[in-house]
């Protein structure tokens, strides 16, 4: 099968992290409400934002592509950390999950255009934050790179570097976690072959135990 997706995505790192797969991709954001439901808790909110993503891109008249979408947010036990509403809820968050660990939840929609066949995967990661400092935190408010992030951070910030002792999915903290988007595509027959663990070592710098798992043929969660 040639595999020609529509990414309904406007992340940068989405797009970045699709691009190190090699697949031929075309990016059309979709615009959802993501308002939480009364009471929802993390993993069933994540899933049906990615699904309202990937139907809201499949509805437009010229998708003719597979539609890949996906969503993450941070869960802190079960309250939902998204994008800070600014700096004081930048603040909020880096400040509760400063020295402790969180989860970080991303799911994946794959949607035939435009009612066709769907299939979702998830993703959860624990997360340990280091006892990063008042100042260190100031100055990474002050940078503006929490205001676009779930939680307030990015793992892959160099300078702010806020998660210490990781050893989950690194792609999937980002956005999308390549080995799960894999094993969604070998099920539609499409997957491109690819070295997961090379992709993460060589663009992340991270030697991913759960990429190299899956090399060794072992099953993800
Ligand atoms: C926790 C964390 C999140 N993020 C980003 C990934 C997502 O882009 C964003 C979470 O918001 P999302 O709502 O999942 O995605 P988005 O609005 O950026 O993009 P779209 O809905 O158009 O696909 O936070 C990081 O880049 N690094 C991190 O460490």
């Amino acid at each position: 099968m040639d595999l020609k997706i529509t990414l309904a995505s406007n992340s940068p790192r989405r797009r970045q992290l699709l691009g190190w797969l090699g697949i031929d991709f075309v990016s059309r954001p979709a615009d959802i409400d993501e308002s939480a439901l009364p009471g929802e808790l993390p993993r069933p909110y994540v899933l049906r934002l990615a699904e309202s993503k990937a139907r809201a891109a499949a509805h437009n008249p010229s998708c003719d592509r597979l539609v890949l979408a996906a969503d993450t947010i941070v869960a802190d036990g079960n309250a939902l950390l998204g994008k800070p509403d600014g700096e004081n809820g930048a603040r909020g968050m880096l400040n509760a999950l400063r020295g402790r660990t969180h989860q970080v939840h991303t799911a994946l929609a794959l949607l035939e255009p435009p009612d066709g066949r769907l299939l979702t995967e998830l993703c959860s990661t624990n997360v340990p934050m280091r006892a990063y400092t008042d100042a260190e935190m100031e100055a990474y408010i002050a940078s503006g790179d929490p205001l676009d992030k779930a939680g307030a951070y990015a793992i892959q910030s160099v300078e702010f570097h806020p998660v210490e002792q990781f050893s989950g999915c690194y792609a999937s903290v980002m956005g999308l976690p390549m080995c799960h988007l894999l094993r969604a595509l070998r099920r539609w027959g499409a997957a491109p072959d690819v070295d997961v663990a090379q992709i993460c070592r060589e663009n992340l710098h991270y030697h991913c135990p759960i990429s190299e798992a899956v090399l060794r043929g072992e099953a993800i969660g």
